[in-house]
């Protein structure tokens, strides 16, 4: 993304093409007596999809909670070789990694464009004070947040509803305002988390490719928790499954699918 100075791109360090987007390593986390996630370890490539599949409380969700910072575990969370998990959420999201969530969090009485905009907040370097007083770096971050933003609704094809506030507008597009929120802090990684829950197959489809061209484009690597089968096998190069928080399986979807782990924990003869 283009900056001119304005944005505040937390340090971040050039890909080697050597390194993982992301890699896990032995990452575990208790609530209480539940053993959330019990030391997963896998990488996530630089580009591509993958996805995250198991049963409903595999630890899909905390695994992550865990890579943004929103809960601590043991372990160690890596983004292009270099350790983040020492770190608080939101310096993790000013390195490049950006999430969706479960049930959609938009702010229902500003509009579709605005929600997007918030999104950029990760890499404003205005202050409170400059902000309050509209000086002029704090005017110039805000421009580019909404040029950024408009490209965005372009892009989504939500370009029409740019100003409709984002709590009249129908299920499919508050997913992809969402998505495009989480674009707009400019990541290297999209945690998109059930982005198609509750959307029509076809519907979820073409939601996902706008995704793929979108990251392809920019060089995002994009992880996918998602239970709709028939969409991972589509578009993951790589799938990860877990049950009851450990790693079951790790691969290419053909070969994950024909797992015989897989099929008796989550998938069943019909669906494999
Ligand atoms: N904050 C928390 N406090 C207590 N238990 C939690 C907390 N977060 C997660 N858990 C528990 O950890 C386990 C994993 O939950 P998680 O939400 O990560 O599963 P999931 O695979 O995302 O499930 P689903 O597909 O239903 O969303 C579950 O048993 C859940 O109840």
């Amino acid at each position: 993304m283009e900056i001119n100075g304005e944005f505040r791109r937390p340090e971040r360090k050039l890909p080697d093409a050597a390194d993982p987007a992301l890699r896990i390593e032995a990452a575990s986390i208790s609530f209480g007596g539940i053993r959330a996630l019990s030391e997963v370890s896998f990488s996530v490539p630089q580009s591509g999809f993958t996805a995250v599949i198991g049963p409903n409380g595999a630890g899909k969700t905390t695994l992550f909670n865990l890579i943004c910072g929103f809960c601590r575990g043991a372990g160690e969370i890596l983004k292009d070789g270099a350790r983040i998990d020492p770190l608080p959420a939101h310096a993790r999201a000013g390195l490049g990694i950006g999430r969706t969530f479960q049930t959609p969090t938009l702010i229902d009485g500003e509009s579709a464009l605005h929600n997007i905009m918030l999104g950029s907040n990760p890499l404003l370097s205005s202050g409170v004070f400059s902000s309050f007083f509209s000086m002029p770096k704090a005017r110039r971050e805000e421009r580019r947040a909404r040029e950024r933003a408009e490209e965005l609704l372009e892009h989504f094809g939500l370009g029409p509803v740019g100003s409709s506030p984002a709590g009249d507008l129908p299920h499919r597009q508050r997913r992809l305002i969402e998505i495009a929120r989480s674009l707009a802090g400019d990541p290297t990684v999209l945690l998109l988390d059930e982005p198609a829950a509750g959307s029509h197959h076809s519907e979820a489809v073409i939601m996902l490719e706008q995704v793929a061209g979108y990251c392809a484009a920019q060089g995002i690597a994009v992880v996918l928790v998602e239970h709709n089968v028939q969409l991972v096998m589509q578009f993951a190069e790589d799938v990860v499954v877990l049950n009851f928080g450990e790693l079951l399986a790790h691969g290419a979807p053909a070969v994950v699918k024909k797992d015989p782990r897989v099929i008796s924990a989550y998938l069943g003869e019909e669906a494999a």
